[in-house]
């Protein structure tokens, strides 16, 4: 029979004795850490004489690269890769810009974006927390647009890190919800976002969205042309449940991009490399939400 080890109460000062009993066996190896008990990773001492005592390591002056503002996150690969990336990706498209969702949280942002680039609908809202990205390559007047889309929350606590996004835009999508009114209202708070924050000549569509909730509907199509009018930006609805006007409206903006920057684009045919309006930063493998989680962020 093995003794009965006596009770230590919690607040006891005294140190309980280890019994073997309850010695681990397995000895806490730190995680990332080459384990000494494993016959692979056993330090074999070097025969001969000792190795030369290492000139000292200089300072380290910077261990993590600054971030500038709408700068790519510490995920992103170092230009060499990047560039070797782009390289890879030349023959698949002739170029690549990048377009922004905007509007109210819960408006349907993310699930357009799922809708377009993976025919997906999610019923379910998770808001997105600060930024998520998807590409999607698709074909307009003969020209191959590799096209980032970046979602962001419509979240107010998110709005400093979403703004840093804007000034990268070439395409911004100002998204309300057929069935808010309120939604509908702040598309002016929105759009005076993207005139402080986004470059100039930045191409804008207006999108309601939900057109499928009719029996909910608060906002008339006449205000949604109306707004648009105003603003002189195209006007889509759309509803990624039943999928309206979905990739017509994606299309649209790649489409006002290309007229807007065709200076940029003459002689696409004959240039060696892709121009690349925006940069190619990752591709849908490796971007931290994935395609499998769009609701993941880069903040
Ligand atoms: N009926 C209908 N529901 C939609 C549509 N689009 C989105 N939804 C629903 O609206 C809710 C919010 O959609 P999200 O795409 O997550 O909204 P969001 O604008 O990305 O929200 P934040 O990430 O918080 O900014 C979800 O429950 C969706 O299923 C649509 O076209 N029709």
């Amino acid at each position: 029979m093995m003794p009965i080890p006596p009770i230590y109460p919690l607040w006891s000062t005294q140190t309980p004795p280890i019994y073997p009993q309850d010695r681990d066996p397995t000895p806490i190896v730190p995680v990332g850490c080459p384990d000494p008990h494993s016959p692979q990773e056993a330090h074999t001492p070097l025969a001969g004489p000792p190795p030369p005592s290492l000139p000292p390591l200089p300072p380290v002056t910077r261990l993590i690269p600054a971030l500038r503002p709408g700068s790519i996150p510490h995920t992103s690969p170092p230009p060499a890769r990047r560039r070797r990336r782009g390289a890879a990706m030349a023959k698949q498209y002739d170029v690549l810009f990048r377009l922004l969702l905007l509007g109210d949280s819960g408006v349907g942002k993310t699930c357009l974006l799922c809708r377009f680039t993976d025919s997906e609908f999610h019923p379910a809202h998770i808001s997105t927390i600060g930024v998520d990205f998807k590409m999607k390559t698709i074909e307009v007047d003969g020209i191959k647009v590799r096209i980032q889309i970046w979602d962001t929350a419509g979240q107010e606590r998110y709005q400093t890190i979403t703004k840093q996004y804007y000034r990268r835009a070439q395409g911004i999508f100002l998204v309300y919800d057929i069935s808010s009114e309120r939604s509908y209202q702040h598309i002016v708070k929105w759009a005076s976002d993207v005139d402080e924050y986004a470059p100039d000549g930045v191409q804008k569509i207006l999108i309601g969205n939900k057109a499928d909730e009719e029996h909910k509907r608060q906002v008339a199509k006449e205000q949604g042309l109306q707004l648009a009018r105003e603003y002189g930006m195209d006007f889509y609805e759309t509803s990624a449940c039943s999928n309206l006007n979905i990739k017509e409206s994606f299309t649209r903006l790649t489409e006002l991009v290309l007229q807007a920057h065709r200076k940029e684009l003459e002689g696409l045919r004959t240039a060696t490399a892709p121009p690349e309006l925006a940069q190619l930063e990752e591709d849908e493998q490796q971007t931290p939400g994935g395609n499998d989680n769009p609701k993941n962020c880069w903040c």
